[in-house]
């Protein structure tokens, strides 16, 4: 996943959107831009690194203007190089930006017919080019002068041609603040008002978290299919666009990638989760009736929420036994094997006391490669601890995700092919438990009875866009799994719209 944000403000928005990548943060650590629009002019930052590091006082008062698009990347496609981080810029028709979270299941094929059919020349690897492009065409239909209805008629064209997840936001030159969400809405994206006497003031971002601290009121999510354009007078224009809209958004958001103080599709976050743990205390009450549990012990930070939710479930006390180093960032969405294994050691360590002669029951929101949970139940050992028992408030991930979560390759997955119980034995626990997937489905459900269905293709290998086929695995996993991106390192050297031309000093 990544973050993206878009906000069309009385004043300068750079400062506004910097805000709201920093609070985005835990959704892309890998590279983040800005590109704001300054009476017909775009103006560009983008660079590798987290948000405080791309952005010094020299860029922010480069980034003019009143209307801004950002973004924080965490790469699912291409590379990471700083010419695939975004926002993306093209200059025909118009004149349009565009950052997007998510990801094309169709892009080669698409890739293709921009070139054949439409013309147009994809410059690097990355799908989010593509989906610019596909916008662009045609949005390029239309003629000259914009009006509200062109704008849909263009995104109810872009559903027909592209596949997969996408949550996108751009700026169409002089015109507005669009913003789209796929027919399934697989990922997030949520609007908000503001109004601070000079009129109003619209943001649109992957999470609420950002409205919340901008001071933005959270009117809803976008639908799944439904676009949304703010003119330049800041009033606001929405419609559906795609031609069978289906609500399916991606399970781990609420499992892992969003936010707990995050509202997703009328859904608290906080609240799935703390039901997530009620869930899992059931399952190990019913599947262990004399279980001999001392202490819970959550593995910071994600599972915190649902580890004491369970404890207090099971009345069993609850601790916290590893120290997060604050300074670390999120293991998971780190790029390569090697630094997410250093990373677990640098990021957590354990509190001797309460493991010493204890059964300890270690809680993680989910088990992923097995990176965290191997070395954990290791330090919890060395602890002292007598018997490790490991729960996950997920699953086991036993597929890859095609949608915007960099998990190419199943057997990267610690789960795949295997039984509960053998991932146990694996990860040296000496017992493992596992949500139930309805339990999982019906957690998130307590919270929003309206979310019908989700997209829980890492768990159950069912993909709700209904175009994946073994062969596209096979592709993916031979493009992306970490041997094939260790092969590719160093292919960075592409072509991108410029940063700004006093940039040379960084
Ligand atoms: O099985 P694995 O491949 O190790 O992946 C799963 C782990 O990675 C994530 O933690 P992360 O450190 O990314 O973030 P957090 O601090 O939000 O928990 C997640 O919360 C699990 O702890
Ligand atoms: N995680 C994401 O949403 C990634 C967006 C896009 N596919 C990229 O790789 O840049
Ligand atoms: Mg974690």
């Amino acid at each position: 996943m990544c973050g993206i944000v878009g906000l069309m403000a009385k004043q300068a928005v750079n400062q506004g959107i910097y805000d709201a990548l920093t609070v985005l943060q835990h959704r892309g650590q890998d590279a983040a831009g800005m590109m704001t629009w300054d009476d017909g002019r775009f103006l560009l930052r983008k660079s590798n690194g987290l948000v405080r590091d791309v952005f010094h006082t020299r860029h922010m008062a480069r980034l003019k203007g009143n209307l801004g698009i950002g973004h924080v990347r965490y790469p699912t496609a291409g590379s990471s190089s700083e010419a695939e981080s975004q926002p993306f810029y093209v200059n025909s028709p118009y004149g349009i930006t565009l950052a997007h979270n998510g990801n094309l299941t169709n892009s080669d094929q698409l890739k293709q017919e921009l070139f054949s059919s439409d013309l147009r020349h994809i410059n690097t690897s990355s799908d989010s080019e593509v989906l610019l492009n596909v916008f662009a065409h045609e949005l390029g239909k239309q003629g000259l002068h914009l009006a509200p209805g062109d704008i849909f008629d263009a995104v109810r064209r872009v559903h027909r041609r592209c596949r997969g997840g996408y949550a996108a936001v751009a700026i169409i030159n002089g015109v507005g603040l669009v913003a789209f969400r796929d027919p399934h809405g697989i990922r997030p994206v949520v609007f908000g008002t503001r109004d601070e006497g000079e009129g109003q003031e619209v943001m649109i971002a992957s999470e609420s978290v950002a409205l919340d601290v901008g001071g933005f009121e959270l009117h809803r999510d976008l639908a799944p299919g439904e676009a949304i354009f703010v003119d330049m007078t800041g009033a606001i224009h929405t419609q559906q666009c795609a031609d069978t809209p289906r609500l399916a958004s991606c399970i781990f958001e609420h499992v892992y990638l969003a936010r707990p103080d995050s509202i997703l599709d009328g859904a608290y976050v906080y609240g799935t989760r703390m039901q997530m743990g009620r869930k899992l205390g059931d399952r190990i009450q019913n599947e262990w009736p004399e279980q001999d549990i001392d202490v819970v012990i959550p593995i910071p930070d994600t599972s915190r929420t649902s580890a004491l939710e369970l404890a207090q479930h099971l009345g069993v006390t609850y601790r916290e036994g590893f120290m997060k180093n604050r300074y670390i960032g999120r293991t998971f969405i780190m790029p390569g094997q090697t630094q997410r294994k250093k990373s677990v050691r640098q990021k957590l360590n354990a509190i001797g006391v309460e493991f010493k002669d204890k059964n300890v029951l270690l809680v993680d929101d989910s088990i992923v490669r097995g990176t965290t949970c191997k070395q954990i139940i290791q330090m919890a050992r060395e602890a002292g601890a007598r018997k490790v028992y490991f729960a996950s408030a997920a699953p086991p991930v036993r597929y890859p995700n095609v949608y915007g979560i960099d998990m190419p390759a199943a057997n990267e997955l610690i789960a795949h092919g295997r039984s509960e119980a053998e991932v146990g034995e694996l990860i040296g626990a000496d017992r493992i438990f596992y949500q139930d997937l309805d339990d999982l489905k019906a957690a998130c459900r307590e919270v929003n009875p309206a979310l019908e269905a989700f997209d829980c293709s890492v768990f159950d290998g069912q993909y709700v866009t209904g175009d994946i086929d073994d062969r596209y695995l096979a592709d993916l996993e031979a493009s992306r799994s970490d041997d094939a991106k260790q092969l590719s390192a160093g292919d960075h050297a592409l072509v991108g719209m410029h940063n700004q031309e006093d940039d040379i000093d960084d």
